[in-house]
């Protein structure tokens, strides 16, 4: 693939003090980084493993270290603390450097072409590639002839040095764990030593992480797992980070001053034949400190091919890996970890089933009591439960309608039961309420009870292969993702709402609308009323533009679909409520509730419609996320504020700032600018809408249709946010124009402008304008454009009024460049 383009260092941008992170950096929402718990990863005393005769208790640490975890620290490895100390300190020195002085051993070739070797951070492959918040130094230092020492640092003086040494005693400690793990899977004690006895390569990695101003959004080392054999890793003594995955849940990996890491990698995996455990891992940052850490990867001869031990094969133990060269796999390797996949699963023999490990139980994890669910467990976006109606569920009487004339009412009611619902309810069946109590209680009992109790009946036979019958929950690994879906989902729902979080029962959706609030159905009515207020507007537009596809145009530009007959799904996803439509009934009974108690969209400070006078205007000044003191200068200049806003709002002027929502909901963007707005009460916030710069035009959409739904007014004013405004005399100039229909007003360009190339108006698409068959609703690289061309559609006056062409100072105009 085509290099695309080299970013800024990481230390670069941590350094601006910017308190965002650039969006190359972001995480998929998905990939939340969740709260993990700690894992109780085991500690291996060296010295003891490596005594003939007394290391029993070591050895079942190791091997259930190796089989579990795939990571554990070592103690008493024969590093003295100095020298950690000093490889820890020299790495420091050397990312402490300027710029340039680092720069020397950049990797970078001719400031372009990236090479693994050398100084720098990711290697940007696609636009779509998420980065890590992380710079480093790689060197390759085993076969020690192919070291390429112009990117070995020479300052700090004694890096070298320092480093040289570490490499060695960290290659005794490889060495002396490779025979006890050759034995722990009955292969001759030699069998890895021998394998490193041809020329191996072991590469010496040194990452830097900044201080990340947010690490809810992006990873310091997104998830992987190392092409390595081994890999042993020192890490800052008192920055966290690195997290483990295991049975889908992220742990914590503990950092204990001078003990080291070790942590297995995919080629142990393979020449295991799976038994023991490559982890994946991956590393968060931290808001105030910079973390180091320095890691030592051990591979075989890059010539060399591995695959499982012949010793580990037989009928009933397949070869779960294919052969493969290690060179190919480090380029397959590479190419997946930028991708946030993992190639492993490449070389896994087909029908060999990703290793089905036990999965913690359902009540464990609940007991747990973290905030968050387990990835496993999430559903599909689309799937997502929702708060759901009551059934009328019919009840038949059993005892009647078993009677020998039979009953004929009961009769219907079954029929109609089993024909619309196929599910009902039984009265009167013969069954005591005393043996159903009981029955309820002995279960509850059961699940009750301590975990070991119940696994006695554990479903898994050697604690591995599931069977359906016995206790426990789905069946983990490859096979029915559906139903372990499904049924995971039910047993945790109940888990939970035995704890009475998360999933309320039905009977709660009759609650008020404060309680609906505090329940997060809120985000579902705000989202179908801004379905609504766009299909009003939409609406209006249809008729008025009559032979226009108006919908058609709101299709992505990018697709390329040709227009056709619009469903109401197409309509739906158009107006950005894909995943809605389904949900639209449930939404609707809500809404209708939210009215009838009173609640009124338009974050609580709209003013009713109906019974009001209509307003004069309602004027949005768009604002962003970034913009607080350009609000603040705005608030303290033109913009009224406070009692004095309420004030102009009853002479029938509203002015608010527009905004949507942060791409990842509810965040501290989000929470930043409900919070401001709970003290300045003047934002109109759109729910629907994602703020993004290419986002304008929607952002205009989003605003006119809010605005027009909350607010009855003769005009919708729209203001950039670097404009100052002489409101006075944009009330006076409005006022003029009272009662007048359909007017466009504004700064008019005409002309060549927007088909010149090069232009600042420039528009790839004008050509398109006033086409019949686009749609008059189709977006524009710019805002104004778009709107400008959907006005055309319309029977719009257009009053180009030079007032309203804003410059640098305010003679005779109503605006000037703020
Ligand atoms: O910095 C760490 O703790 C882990 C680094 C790591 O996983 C790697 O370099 O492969
Ligand atoms: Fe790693």
């Amino acid at each position: 693939m085509e290099e695309v383009r080299s970013t800024l260092l990481v230390q670069e941008f941590a350094g601006m003090g910017s308190k965002a992170v650039p969006r190359q950096y972001v995480v998929q929402r998905e990939d939340h980084l969740a709260i993990a718990a700690t894992a109780a990863i085991p500690i291996v005393d060296l010295g003891r493993l490596s005594q003939p005769d007394d290391n029993g208790d070591e050895v079942v640490k190791l091997q259930q270290a190796m089989e579990t975890w795939g990571l554990f620290l070592v103690t008493n490895h024969g590093i003295e603390g100095a020298l950690m100390d000093d490889m820890m300190n020299v790495s420091r020195e050397f990312f402490h450097q300027p710029l340039e002085e680092k720069q020397k051993y950049t990797n970078l070739i001719d400031g372009k072409h990236f090479q693994p070797e050398g100084y720098g951070n990711d290697q940007v492959k696609s636009d779509t590639q998420i980065l890590d918040w992380l710079d480093r130094l790689y060197l390759k230092v085993d076969p020690a002839d192919e070291r390429d020492l112009s990117v070995w640092p020479k300052h700090p003086e004694s890096f070298r040095d320092v480093l040289d040494e570490f490499i060695i005693k960290c290659d005794g400690v490889k060495n002396s764990l490779l025979p006890s793990m050759a034995k722990l899977l009955k292969l001759d004690e030699d069998y890895f030593v021998r394998q490193f006895s041809d020329r191996p390569t072991t590469v010496a990695r040194f990452n830097y992480y900044p201080q990340c101003p947010r690490p809810d959004l992006v990873y310091g080392i997104k998830p992987h797992s190392d092409a390595t054999i081994l890999t042993i890793l020192m890490v800052d003594n008192d920055v966290g980070g690195l997290q483990v995955l295991k049975d889908g849940v992220w742990y914590d990996v503990p950092t204990k001053p001078h003990n080291l890491l070790i942590n297995l990698g995919d080629h142990m995996e393979i020449m295991s034949n799976g038994i023991f455990k490559s982890p994946v891992h991956r590393v968060i940052t931290n808001p105030e400190k910079e973390r180091i850490s320095v890691v030592m990867f051990y591979l075989l001869n890059l010539e060399k091919e591995i695959e499982p031990a012949l010793e580990l094969i037989d009928e009933k133990h397949p070869a779960r890996y294919k052969k493969v060269k290690i060179m190919d796999y480090l380029a397959g390797l590479f190419e997946h970890f930028l991708q946030g996949t993992r190639y492993l699963s490449y070389i896994r023999m087909e029908g060999s089933m990703e290793d089905v490990r036990s999965t913690l139980l359902v009540q464990e994890l609940a007991g747990m009591r973290s905030k968050a669910v387990p990835r496993q467990y999430i559903v599909q976006q689309e799937d997502q439960p929702t708060i759901a109606a009551t059934a009328s569920v019919p009840i038949v009487d059993l005892g009647r309608l078993s009677q020998p004339d039979g009953d004929a009412n009961e009769a219907v009611k079954l029929r109609q039961a089993m024909e619309s619902w196929g599910l009902f309810m039984v009265t009167n069946h013969g069954i005591e309420d005393a043996l159903m109590d009981n029955m309820m209680n002995v279960s509850r009992e059961f699940f009750q009870q301590p975990l070991g109790e119940k696994q006695k009946y554990t479903n898994l036979i050697d604690g591995k292969h599931f069977q359906l019958e016995r206790y426990g929950n789905d069946q983990g690994g490859g096979g029915g993702r559906g139903d372990r879906h499904q049924i995971a989902m039910e047993t945790l729902a109940s888990a939970m709402r035995r704890e009475n979080r998360r999933f309320k029962p039905p009977s709660s959706s009759s609650a008020s609308a404060a309680a609906a609030l505090s329940s997060g159905r809120v985000p579902l009515v705000m989202a179908f009323l801004s379905c609504l207020a766009w299909l009003y507007v939409a609406g209006r537009l249809w008729q008025d533009a009559q032979t226009r596809m108006i919908l058609s145009g709101l299709l992505e530009k990018s697709s390329g679909n040709l227009p056709k007959v619009l469903s109401v799904e197409d309509k739906l996803r158009n107006l950005g409520c894909i995943g809605i439509g389904r949900k639209i009934a449930e939404a609707e009974m809500d809404l209708t509730k939210a009215k009838s108690e009173g609640y009124l969209w338009g974050n609580g400070t709209a003013t009713g419609s109906s019974d009001k006078k209509k307003l004069l205007a309602v004027i949005g000044v768009y604002t962003g996320f970034g913009s607080r003191l350009k609000r603040n200068t705005f608030r303290g200049s033109w913009m009224p504020r406070g009692d004095a806003l309420k004030k102009l709002e009853e002479k029938g002027v509203v002015i608010r700032f527009v905004i949507g929502r942060s791409a990842n909901r509810g965040d501290s963007l989000d929470r930043n600018i409900d919070d401001e707005n709970r003290r300045t009460k003047d934002f109109l916030i759109l729910e629907s809408h994602e703020e993004a710069a290419e986002e304008l035009p929607s952002k205009v959409k989003f605003f006119f249709s809010a605005a027009i739904e909350a607010w009855d007014a003769e005009f919708y004013v729209k203001v950039d946010d670097n404009i100052n405004l002489d409101l006075a005399g944009l009330i006076e100039m409005l006022e003029a124009r009272r009662g007048s229909q359909g007017l466009y007003m504004g700064c008019m360009k005409s002309g060549g402008v927007v088909s010149e190339e090069g232009q600042q108006w420039y528009e790839p698409e004008w050509w398109k304008f006033g086409d019949s068959k686009t749609a008059s609703l189709q977006s524009y690289a710019h805002d104004d454009i778009s709107v400008g061309s959907w006005m055309m559609g319309l029977n719009t006056t257009y009053v180009d009024d030079d007032r309203l062409c804003c410059g640098s100072s305010r003679q005779e105009k109503v605006c000037s460049h703020a």
